[in-house]
């Protein structure tokens, strides 16, 4: 049981995020709601969840002994990684030291999570060979000519992603020939962390694709509503809850989810990425923390997935979810170089049901989401429309 103390005491229960984006200052926001001293780490200053923090640090967490003298230094009772880009296998090997000293320091849901999941290779592999869960049919290539090779035996179109990257960055649809070593230099130059490695998957020509969040806490295993979502260049724009699936599916994703979540282990939200036809469902990849979809539910439910997220981290109980209804998120991205500066907002809360978070990211530097819009409707397009609309009325001038 986690006694909770008060933050900047001797007494505080202290939590280090590593990563500090949109998702991570809704986490800081429910973690502060508890009396947890938050610390925030990112690789640049004035990260959104450092502005809710207690106090923040600058550092380059793919740098092991960086993220080493980090934890030295702030002794968190709880990691929370808050993007895959982080030096994992240090939060694995210092998991192991925690356990061999008695130190009750956890990494969240656990430092192998972390590592699986920070590399697509990782987590494919353990879906698909250890755990038999379909998936695309895929390739892991280090050349060209590897490259070459894979998209010719698995035919167009395919799909390319450097192994570490998210929201899109460096990933391409293939469609046609032309298009091959296009898509091999976006992955070089694309990713989080460099060249390198890259997946080639065949394509799924889904109906629809869902994020289930499966949250493991103290009390067992609870599933949110299915969240559906639109995605361009391999980023969400919009997601909305409850995407309607027919019985057959939703047990299959939930069994899916299940059992990628139970191998991962530890408590927290995990977002399980689903490609959806008819009945068949294919696991996609799976976000051992909050993701970006789930966004909706700051609107869609009482315990937002950040709530959720922070109970079941700190083994606090979650008896239920109460769902709102028909809600929908709109994802709304800058595009330039420059501080974002909002107008319009004023017309973007004007229609009943709606919200917004502004993000405050510090600058923009080509594209980057900024914002979110949130609302709720009679039906999922009703909900869609008015988060749209909502997003359309919001004027970001970059200065
Ligand atoms: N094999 C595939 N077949 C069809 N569509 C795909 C495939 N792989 C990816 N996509 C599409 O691209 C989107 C992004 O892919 P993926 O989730 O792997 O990227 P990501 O960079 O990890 O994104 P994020 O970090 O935002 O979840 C998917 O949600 C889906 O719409
Ligand atoms: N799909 C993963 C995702 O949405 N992650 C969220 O975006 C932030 C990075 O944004 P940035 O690239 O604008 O710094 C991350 O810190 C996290 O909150
Ligand atoms: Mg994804």
């Amino acid at each position: 049981m986690t006694t909770l103390g008060t933050p900047l005491s001797p007494h505080a229960f202290r939590v280090l995020l590593l990563g500090s984006g949109e998702l991570g200052k809704e986490v800081a926001i429910e973690l502060q709601r508890f009396g947890v001293e938050v610390i925030a780490a990112d690789r640049y200053a004035d990260a959104p969840a450092m502005q809710v923090a207690h106090r923040s640090h600058v550092l380059d967490m793919l740098d092991g002994q960086a993220v080493r003298a980090l934890i030295a230094a702030e002794r968190p009772h709880l990691i929370v990684p808050e993007i895959e880009a982080i030096h994992t296998e240090t939060l694995v090997e210092l998991e192991r030291e925690f356990a061999e000293r008695g130190t009750e320091t956890r990494v969240i849901p656990t430092a192998r999570a972390a590592r699986l999941t920070m590399d697509r290779e990782g987590i494919r592999r353990l879906a698909a060979e250890t755990l038999q869960l379909p998936t695309s049919p895929y390739r892991f290539v280090d050349t060209l000519e590897q490259y070459r090779a894979a998209v010719a035996e698995l035919g167009l179109p395919c799909v390319i992603k450097p192994v570490m990257s998210s929201s899109g960055k460096g990933q391409s649809l293939v469609r046609d020939p032309g298009e091959i070593d296009k898509a091999w230099n976006y992955a070089q130059t694309g990713g989080r962390a460099g060249a390198g490695r890259v997946i080639v998957e065949g394509f799924i020509d889904f109906e629809y694709e869902i994020t289930l969040l499966t949250v493991r806490h103290a009390g067992g295993v609870t599933y949110c509503a299915p969240i559906g979502h639109l995605q361009r260049d391999g980023d969400y724009r919009e997601s909305w809850q409850p995407q309607p699936m027919n019985p057959v599916a939703l047990a299959r994703a939930q069994q899916i989810a299940r059992a990628i979540t139970d191998d991962l282990g530890g408590y927290g939200v995990f977002g399980v990425e689903l490609f959806v036809k008819g009945d068949e469902v294919w696991f996609s990849e799976v976000s051992p923390r909050p993701h970006d979809t789930g966004l909706v539910t700051l609107i869609s439910q009482d315990l937002s997935e950040f709530a959720l997220h922070a109970r079941a981290i700190l083994g606090l109980p979650i008896p239920t979810i109460r769902e709102h209804g028909a809600s929908a998120s709109c994802a709304v991205l800058a595009q330039g170089v420059g501080v974002p500066v909002f107008s319009g907002v004023d017309a973007a809360l004007g229609q009943v049901d709606t919200q917004l978070r502004l993000f405050g990211k510090p600058r923009v530097e080509g594209q980057r989401r900024v914002a979110v819009t949130l609302a709720l409707g009679a039906d999922i397009d009703q909900a869609r429309a008015k988060a749209r609309e909502a997003a359309a009325q919001l004027r970001i001038e970059l200065r």
